[in-house]
């Protein structure tokens, strides 16, 4: 098994973990320290400083100053900056994966795509180098009247720990693409990657000061970056009450906040599906990252008649895949990214069960020495489920799947949009004018029918109720990096 040293003074880590501030790389440690473990068997492989208020601070300071220089360049100069960032993505694949399956423990093969959907993510923000950045309005002869687009300065970009490096594309892309600085604060789970593409970033001609990288917790490093009175707008991806947090420590400030939050997708399955795609993409839907995707199945109706054939075709699947370390060669599923994590979905499992829930397979961790050490849990399905049981309307984020069967469509739809959040939500019908009514009535932001995602960068990732405020990706995603001026001019009496 490859080793799972990380800075081991080679490559993009070089030997010593450090915050990346302001384009130089500071490891002061005075302010506190994470230890970053490999979920595969709970071993330390790095050790980050946190940062502290006063290298907020700098690294701020550092934004606004370099935002000052980037957004005096074109967008084609822009855009030539992030093309040598994607490409050196590409040059860099093998390394950042590596880093992914030891810290957050995917598959080596998921984390080679996940390092691709970064460089689709560049390639959406480079597209936009044409893009026409104001309109002139129509207006009374001698005077011009324009409305133009301008960056809004210092983004600070809030990451969670399921894709640290796709999301910080999905939002370091795009904001500089704008002309804006962006800080980002990683995960506490998952930093090391940041901190690889830190050093990318600036091999590949980022200019320093524009991209910085701290890590630290959430509600102080997190909240000290939110709060500083010259970040402009914030974007977060990850919990509904990390989420809420933010609103409340940014509210003074009155600046824009841009929320990607939990999930409890439905995958509805009508008697009319074509079962054998069904069966194969609620199982893929389900067990990808080992369920820890927020546009992941959370929970599956099926049509009553078609209930027991899916719970046995389901239940088969999932007793087929084994669970290994991610480095190994053609591992398809991994650990939970942290030992936390599968207490958490192992009490909702246990839960269930208590509630009346039947384990069909799965249940816990995997018997065998293997999986004595790190968090793993093997893929779990569960019938027995009612749409008003915690493990049917609470967000799982492990490989759980409850089944829930249903009778009329008007009582799918009326359990799939009971539940506080709205992001995504899944349709398998042959019927088009059913497909179509779903799309109409189901309260989510995001709606597949007959297919699973990923989403596509130029699509428009937003989650509705509590799933979410404003979106990722696409030209309404790339919007909220912006903000507008409108100006009158007389030039003629
Ligand atoms: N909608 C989407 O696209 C996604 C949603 N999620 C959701 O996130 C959850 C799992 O991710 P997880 O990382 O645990 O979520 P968290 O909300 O706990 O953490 C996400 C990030 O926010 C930071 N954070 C948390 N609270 C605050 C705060 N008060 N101020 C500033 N920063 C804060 C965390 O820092 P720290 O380092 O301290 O944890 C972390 O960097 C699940 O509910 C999942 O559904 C996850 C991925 C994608
Ligand atoms: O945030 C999520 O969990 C998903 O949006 C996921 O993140 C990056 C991938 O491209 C998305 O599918």
């Amino acid at each position: 098994m490859t080793s799972t040293a990380l800075f081991a003074g080679d490559g993009l880590l070089g030997s010593t973990p450090a915050n990346f501030v302001a384009g130089t790389f500071d490891p002061d440690t005075s302010y506190g320290t994470t230890d970053v473990v490999n979920p595969s068997d709970g071993t330390v492989v790095a050790t980050v400083p946190h940062a502290s208020p006063e290298v907020v601070d700098r690294a701020v300071q550092a934004a606004a100053t370099a935002q000052k220089a980037w957004e005096k360049r074109s967008h084609l100069d822009r855009a030539a900056v992030l093309e040598a960032v994607r490409v050196s993505l590409g040059d860099h694949a093998e390394e950042l994966a590596r880093i992914l399956a030891v810290e957050q423990g995917k598959p080596l093969a998921d984390a080679l795509g996940e390092v691709g959907g970064a460089q689709n993510f560049f390639d959406f923000a480079i597209s936009q180098k044409y893009r026409a950045v104001g309109e002139m309005v129509a207006t009374d002869p001698g005077h011009s009247l324009q409305v133009r687009e301008t960056p809004i300065g210092v983004v600070a970009a809030i990451l969670p720990w399921n894709f640290p490096v796709a999301i910080f594309a999905r939002k370091v892309a795009p904001a500089l693409m704008a002309g804006n600085a962006i800080v980002v604060k990683p995960s506490g789970l998952t930093p090391v990657s940041a901190l690889a593409l830190a050093r990318l970033l600036q091999e590949a001609g980022v200019p320093d000061g524009l991209v910085s990288v701290l890590c630290g917790n959430g509600r102080d490093t997190g909240n000290a970056l939110i709060t500083h009175k010259d970040v402009g707008m914030v974007t977060m991806t990850g919990s509904t009450r990390g989420g809420r947090e933010i609103i409340k420590a940014t509210a003074d400030k009155i600046i824009p906040v841009s929320l990607e939050l939990g999930g409890k997708a439905p995958f509805i399955i009508f008697e009319d599906a074509d079962l054998d795609l069904a069966v194969q993409d609620a199982a893929d839907a389900r067990l990808w990252n080992s369920g820890q995707v927020c546009t992941c199945n959370e929970v599956t109706y099926v049509h009553e008649s078609l209930h027991d054939e899916f719970v046995r075709r389901v239940a088969e699947r999932f007793a087929a895949v084994t669970p290994t370390n991610p480095l190994t060669p053609g591992c398809t599923m991994g650990p939970l990214v942290a030992e936390r994590e599968r207490v958490k979905v192992q009490s909702m499992l246990d839960d269930a069960v208590a509630a009346g829930a039947v384990v069909e397979t799965g249940g816990g961790r995997p018997e065998g020495a293997d999986y004595a050490d790190g968090a793993w849990l093997a893929p779990t399905l569960l019938s027995g489920v009612t749409s008003d049981m915690d493990i049917a309307r609470e967000e799982i984020f492990g490989p759980v799947l409850p089944v829930v069967p249903f009778a009329t469509e008007d009582e799918v739809v009326a359990a799939a949009n009971s539940t506080d959040v709205g992001l995504t939500a899944y349709v398998y019908t042959k019927d088009l004018a059913r497909s179509m009514r779903l799309m109409d009535e189901l309260e989510f932001g995001e709606v597949y029918v007959n297919q699973v995602g990923p989403e596509k960068p130029q699509g428009f990732h937003t989650g509705w109720k509590t799933s979410g405020l404003g979106g990722d990706d696409g030209a309404h995603g790339y919007d909220k990096y912006l903000r507008r001026k409108t100006t009158y001019v007389r030039y003629a009496r």
